[in-house]
């Protein structure tokens, strides 16, 4: 599709340089009629598009693009996830578009997802190589932006050495030290529920990353880290993540101050936060190895265990600092998605929390919290949790991969290049196997259904995204999830709030975030259970304290070499 815009594009210079064979009379006939020379170009464009869509065979369905710009006017910046599943319900489960010939492809259920993804994953676990979001921000080592290549397979064995299964138990008691912690502080101020949160996830990640103790919520790193995923979510992705300078690439050559170049302004202020993003904790920790305070952590894992001989001093710390930066970045803004999802849940459905801490009560008690010992005798907390994971879907479109070779799929055709999206979203609304998929019913998970149906209704295989470039954090938050919903659950009561005439406030739920289902913030009354469920919190949190300015974090378990694919 770009050609076509290239043939058409030498005609039109041609006529104003005025050394083409038409005629005076030809020329001022265009000027008096410029809707006949657009006509012309747009029935050009149509018979080239065309043209080519029957060379190459058979695109996906979809939405019938306009000429060049393609469906440029089908995209929204928001809650592009509903729009693709309408696409989904009248095209079925494999939808492509494009945007000037940069063409999208949506895969609307799991099956096409595991096809492409997990089957042919060689083909499809590339990123692409955008200009803005890689070249002019500066993102291309942020994993998550990184092609198919061996740094990419590096950032994520250096993950697996942090993140894989077998290292998540040994962070089992951090994880409740933080849980305790957001606990008292939801206790002393319910009303900054959100701000709780959000300390909370960046908190976690940055003890598990950088051994790094917060402690205030207008902490350095913290602001740091919220407003870099701000730029990343709501900036560099907003609009899909592309940009004209990624159809145009000429336009990077631009200068600054050229009217227009607006993006390239807003780009180097960008690249200069994001690096400071990379480099303030990472540089802390070495500080703070070299003058032996650091705290046992990813960094430290990572530094003192890396293993290739083959590679010099200074890749290693770049594969370091940015493995490690990309595991905070991708924790942060996920984690605070699913709690506030837990949270507007228990609000809006008193009968579920009710029988969850029924659950609680008998097998828990009043006098302590729940621990990971507990969970396999919580069955319908266990459900609680799943409904969390599917109903809220966090990254309702993943993250694009990029498709590196030309591909036919049920007699379709995938042009190399395309964008990729598994949506995870649609996966979750599916109605043969979520009937009534909008509503919040942990007990879809505790129905007797055959092995292959329970598969295909765990949120796992699909929230977490597909193949090779899955999410590398799941693990943990299978861990860190559970415990802060049943730890909420057995000593907070979550209701509307209520205004000063004791009216409840019916909550509007808005989601503004481009990449993220996260909700924006809404009122909500957090009370504890009774005096002794304060009371428990206020004294496991009291011990917690102490044992956070103790503990150094537990060295992971396991250390072995996993190799993505
Ligand atoms: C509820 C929580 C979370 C959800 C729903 C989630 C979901 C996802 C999804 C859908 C992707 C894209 C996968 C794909 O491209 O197919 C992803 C990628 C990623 N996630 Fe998560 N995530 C969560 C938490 C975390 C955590 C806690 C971490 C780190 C500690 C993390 C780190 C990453 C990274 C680094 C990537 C990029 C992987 C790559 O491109 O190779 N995520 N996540």
């Amino acid at each position: 599709m770009y050609n076509a815009s290239a043939t058409v594009g030498p005609n039109i210079d041609r006529r104003q340089d005025g050394d083409s064979p038409y005629s005076n009379y030809q020329r001022s006939k265009d000027v008096k009629n410029p809707r006949f020379a657009q006509a012309c170009l747009f029935l050009a464009v149509v018979v080239l598009v065309r043209a080519q869509r029957r060379r190459k065979g058979n695109l996906p369905p979809g939405p019938e693009p306009w000429p060049l710009i393609g469906n440029i006017f089908d995209l929204t910046s928001k809650e592009l996830w509903v729009r693709a599943s309408d696409w989904a319900s009248e095209w079925g489960d494999v939808v492509y578009l494009h945007v000037f010939g940069q063409g999208l492809l949506f895969l609307n259920s799991y099956e096409a997802a595991t096809d492409l993804f997990e089957r042919k994953g060689a083909l499809y676990s590339d990123k692409p190589q955008l200009v803005m979001c890689n070249e002019l921000c500066g993102c291309e080592n942020i994993t998550a932006f990184t092609g198919y290549s061996d740094k990419f397979r590096r950032q994520r064995r250096l993950m697996t050495k942090v993140l894989g299964p077998s290292a998540i138990p040994s962070y089992y008691p951090l994880l409740e030290l933080e849980t305790q912690v957001l606990l008292r502080r939801i206790l002393e101020t319910p009303e900054g529920y959100s701000a709780h949160i959000r300390r909370y996830a960046g908190s976690l990640t940055l003890r598990i990353v950088y051994g790094y103790r917060v402690t205030a919520n207008d902490d350095f790193y913290l602001k740091l880290a919220e407003e870099c995923g701000d730029i990343l979510s709501n900036g560099i992705a907003g609009g899909g993540f592309i940009w004209l300078v990624d159809v145009f690439p000429f336009l990077k050559y631009l200068p600054t101050w050229f009217p227009g170049a607006g993006f390239k302004r807003k780009a180097s202020k960008w690249k200069a936060k994001i690096e400071e993003f990379v480099n303030k904790p990472f540089d802390m920790v070495v500080a703070r190895m070299k003058d032996g305070t650091a705290t046992h952590c990813s960094v430290t894992t990572l530094i003192e265990t890396s293993e290739d001989d083959n590679m010099t001093d200074a890749e290693t710390d770049t594969d370091a600092r940015w493995t490690s930066m990309s595991m905070y970045l991708g924790s942060l803004d996920t984690t605070i998605t699913a709690v506030l999802s837990f949270l507007q849940n228990m609000m809006f459905h008193p009968e579920v929390a009710a029988k969850a801490q029924k659950e609680i009560n008998s097998i828990v008690g009043p006098g302590r919290l729940p621990t990971f010992a507990d969970r396999l005798d919580l069955p319908y907390i266990e459900a609680v949790f799943n409904e969390i994971l599917r109903w809220s879907t966090p990254v309702p479109l993943g993250l694009p991969h990029r498709l590196m070779e030309d591909d036919m799929y049920r007699g379709m055709y995938i042009p190399r290049g395309t964008l990729v999206f598994g949506n995870n979203w649609h996966m979750s609304r599916n109605p043969a196997l979520f009937p009534d998929p909008d509503a919040f019913k942990p007990e879809r998970y505790l129905d007797k259904v055959d092995d292959a149906t329970a598969i295909k209704m765990d949120p796992r295989t699909f929230v977490f995204g597909f193949g090779r470039r899955g999410c590398p954090g799941s693990n943990l938050v299978e861990s860190s999830l559970w415990i802060v919903v049943a730890s909420f659950l057995a000593t907070f009561d979550i209701k509307k709030a209520t205004d000063e005439n004791g009216q409840i406030i019916e909550p509007a739920i808005v989601y503004d975030d481009a990449v993220f289902r996260k909700p924006n913030d809404f009122p909500c009354s957090i009370q504890p259970r009774s005096a002794s469920a304060a009371a428990l919190v206020e004294q496991v949190s009291a011990l917690a304290s102490v044992r956070c300015l103790r503990r150094r974090l537990p060295r992971p378990l396991d250390h072995r070499r996993v190799e993505p694919d």
